[in-house]
């Protein structure tokens, strides 16, 4: 297992490739787009899951599981829905030689798989608000050039559907599962995510609005769109005939039957990857203390060819009972006691493998009655400390939780340092080659995007210091979402769009940035 032998600050996705694989996070497959997930990254899913269940389970969400094939005509029930989207989608043609009557689908999304049984099991608003979710994986036939996490052609993702009476119910849960999605990334995985709503053209075109948590990927300046959860309204209730009688009827007058209001709302795997490329460095993984495996490795160290049996035997019986210590404060802790290796052989591994903490044991800290302490996400001696052995329960958990926060704050700061509040459309374009993402008063319109992605498209070969893969010469920037949070400074009927060939008056404030 040698080290990551590439700079992130110079071959970004080559860097990112050799994290995922020494760190043992992920392995390659034959079919391309499609990705091994190995324990310590199966196990980060893992945590997510339980800490959304709990929350999605807290509003009476319940968890289900619908069939993986969808058959053609279902599928393509709505032709607006799946226009769009008609290349992405996998077919089974086969069973062994023998040609299928008519193709089937594998799900690339569950919603026509769902929905008829949604017709089929609502018949009263008491059977209201109707709130599913699965976890499940779904396929997509991806053209772009795959990135593991990212941009996978199976992956692995919750989806939620819910059934609501009135517009305002919907709209309450999806801001309550938005608010969640931003939980996942800020408290579980450090990564700062601004909130906010899809304008007209990036949003789930067979919905009617959706909301967004954005990232921020400080390498490639880029955006990336971490989770949406959209209002379908009554689009696809009305597709597929899922009504309710009017609760205000009397037993002899017949108002019409309502159309059920719709959520749905997606967060994927793609959320590991984000992890990965905001807290990663050049020593490889840095996990957040929060979701990974191995919390704390504890390493004998000072063991020499001249140290005894006896003292290597009660050193390995002292790590122990220090692991034993720290596994009654319900920490992840592993020892490394391999026979062969140098410590700082084992220093290594585990920091490529992103374990956040590191205790070093030898004759010196066992005399002393401490552990040397070192922080994987403070390089060098900033990283280092001691903690005394009759404190461990205390400030071990103390101290990942300081690193949790650190990565946190450095992450935000980040983000913040690369959002630039701009009016004048000239500073525009300089930003994002700086790596920016702006915030410009915008009219909104599907016509003004359209031109701002054009006027800030590189051209061939500009901007050398980009990743090779955003040397491609058609990324412009995109709006990435209507913040939540609008600054002041837009008079309405007076802040003039940002775009100067646009003449409208600026709507909101929005985001644009390059995007994965
Ligand atoms: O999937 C959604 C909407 C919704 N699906 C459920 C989870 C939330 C949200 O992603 C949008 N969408 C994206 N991609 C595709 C489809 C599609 O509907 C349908 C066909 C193939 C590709
Ligand atoms: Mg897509």
């Amino acid at each position: 297992l040698i080290g990551i032998d590439v700079a992130k600050e110079d071959d970004f996705s080559a860097w990112y490739a050799q994290v995922l694989t020494k760190g043992e996070m992920l392995d390659y497959y034959d079919i391309s787009g499609c990705y091994i997930l190995k324990p310590a990254s199966y196990f980060i899913w893992e945590e997510v899951q339980t800490w959304f269940n709990k929350k999605i389970k807290s509003i009476g969400v319940r968890n289900c599981a619908f069939p993986l094939f969808v058959s053609q005509d279902v599928l393509e029930k709505e032709k607006a829905h799946i226009e769009g989207f008609a290349a992405e989608v996998a077919w089974v043609t086969h069973a062994g030689k023998n040609p299928l009557e008519k193709k089937i689908a594998i799900r690339p999304t569950s919603e026509t798989v769902m929905y008829p049984y949604y017709a089929k099991w609502i018949r009263s608003h008491r059977d209201l608000p109707l709130r599913l979710n699965q976890w499940n994986s779904v396929v997509r036939w991806e053209f772009k050039h795959p990135q593991p996490f990212l941009r996978t052609r199976e992956f692995h993702w919750q989806e939620g559907h819910t059934a609501h009476l009135t517009k305002e119910g919907a709209g309450e849960e999806v801001l309550q599962i938005l608010e969640w999605y931003a939980g996942v990334y800020e408290e579980l995985l450090a990564v700062p995510v601004i909130r906010g709503t899809k304008t007209e053209k990036e949003k789930f075109a067979g919905g009617l609005y959706t909301t967004t948590v954005e990232g921020y990927i400080p390498e490639t300046g880029r955006g990336i769109q971490g989770g949406t959860s959209h209002c379908l309204g009554q689009n696809f209730s009305k597709m597929f005939g899922i009504t309710v009688e009017d609760p205000s009827n009397r037993e002899d007058d017949k108002k019409p039957a309502l159309h059920v209001w719709q959520n749905s709302w997606g967060l994927s795997t793609r959320v590991i990857g984000v992890m990965v490329m905001i807290h990663s460095d050049n020593r490889g993984l840095v996990i957040p203390p929060r979701v990974v495996e191995t919390q704390v490795i504890i390493v004998p160290v000072g063991i020499t060819k001249n140290t005894s049996e006896d003292e290597k035997t009660k050193l390995y019986s002292e790590v122990d009972a220090l692991a034993t210590v720290l596994r009654a404060a319900d920490l992840r802790v592993e020892t490394d006691k391999r026979d062969g290796y140098s410590p700082g052989w084992k220093f290594n591994d585990w920091e490529m493998r992103g374990v956040p903490l590191r205790l070093e044991f030898g004759p010196g800290e066992s005399k002393g009655h401490y552990v040397t302490t070192s922080r994987r996400d403070l390089p060098g001696k900033d990283g280092k400390g001691q903690i005394q052995i009759t404190e461990l329960g205390v400030e071990v958990p103390q101290l990942l939780e300081t690193i949790q926060a650190d990565l946190y704050r450095r992450a935000d700061e980040k983000f913040k340092s690369h959002t630039k509040q701009i009016t004048n459309w000239d500073e525009f374009v300089p930003a994002l080659n700086a790596k920016n993402v702006c915030l410009i008063p915008s009219c909104l319109t599907e016509k003004c995007e359209d031109e701002i992605k054009d006027m800030s498209a590189k051209k061939d070969g500009e901007g050398e210091d980009a990743p090779e893969d955003a040397k491609a010469p058609s990324m412009g920037a995109k709006s990435l979402c209507i913040p939540f949070e609008q600054p002041e400074g837009i008079v309405k009927g007076e802040t003039k769009c940002t775009n100067p060939n646009c003449g409208n008056m600026a709507e909101k404030w929005c985001l644009f940035g390059r995007e994965f």
